[in-house]
């Protein structure tokens, strides 16, 4: 690590819809920089007054940043982050992006349980939690890798059913699909590196305290 690395707090934001969320959770703790902005083209933020960077990252690459240590701290989905398997910490849940993780299958062609969708083509962003669900049922699957837009997936044949996020439902219901098993919850999560975290400990720290404050009073 270079002098200026020691100096500097560098933090992974995702883009897409956590990006905002987490500006704005870092913004009352005082940590925000100028032209902060999803789609800016500048990628790295500097605010040099507080010694802060911020990356604006794929949500997928965020825990890839942060495993290497090209940031020490970032903010994940839990989905992303039990799909990355990185052998980072996981610091704080940030309470936002609340979803869950399930299979789904469509209405019309729903089968009597579980274990009889066994050895069929289930279609998912999310092939590492898949299997490690399915295995945990003594299923074997064929997993479709898929990038986004899951639910197109058993509507145009690709897949018997689907392992994705969920929140409201919608999506579900206007793709006649019907979510029959739940696999985890998640969430938006600070995460960190494991030497940053121990370098710069007590930085950190006070960030993670203040964050904690904030979270608990927008409970309250
Ligand atoms: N409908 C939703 N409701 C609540 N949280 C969600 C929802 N969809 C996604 N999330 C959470 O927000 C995170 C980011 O989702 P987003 O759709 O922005 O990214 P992405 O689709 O993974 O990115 P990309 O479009 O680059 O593939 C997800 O990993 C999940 O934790
Ligand atoms: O239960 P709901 O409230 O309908 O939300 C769930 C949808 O949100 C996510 O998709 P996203 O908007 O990220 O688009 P994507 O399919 O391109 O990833 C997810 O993959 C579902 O499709």
């Amino acid at each position: 690590m270079t002098a200026e690395d020691m100096q500097y707090l560098t933090i992974a934001l995702p883009k897409g819809k956590l990006f905002y969320l987490a500006k704005d959770l870092f913004a009352k703790v005082g940590y925000s920089a100028e032209n902060l902005e999803e789609k800016s083209r500048k990628l790295v933020i500097t605010n040099d007054e507080l010694k802060i960077k911020f990356i604006i990252a794929k949500t997928a690459d965020v825990p890839v940043y942060v495993e290497h240590g090209a940031a020490d701290i970032g903010v994940i989905g839990k989905d992303v982050l039990m799909e990355s398997d990185k052998d980072i910490y996981e610091l704080l849940d940030l309470g936002f992006g609340r979803c869950h993780l399930m299979m789904a299958v469509p209405k019309d062609k729903k089968r009597a349980k579980l274990t009889d969708y066994a050895h069929t083509r289930v279609a998912t962003k999310f092939p590492h939690i898949a299997k490690k669900f399915f295995n945990s049922k003594g299923m074997q699957m064929e997993y479709i890798k898929m990038n986004g837009s899951i639910e197109l997936g058993p509507i145009v044949g690709l897949s018997e059913s689907i392992v994705d996020i969920v929140e409201t439902g919608t999506t579900l219901r206007e793709n006649n699909l019907e979510e029959i098993a739940f696999i985890a919850d998640a969430s938006a999560r600070l995460i960190a590196n494991r030497a940053s975290f121990k370098l710069k400990f007590n930085r950190i720290n006070k960030l993670i305290q203040d964050l904690d404050t904030v979270l608990k009073g927008d409970n309250e």
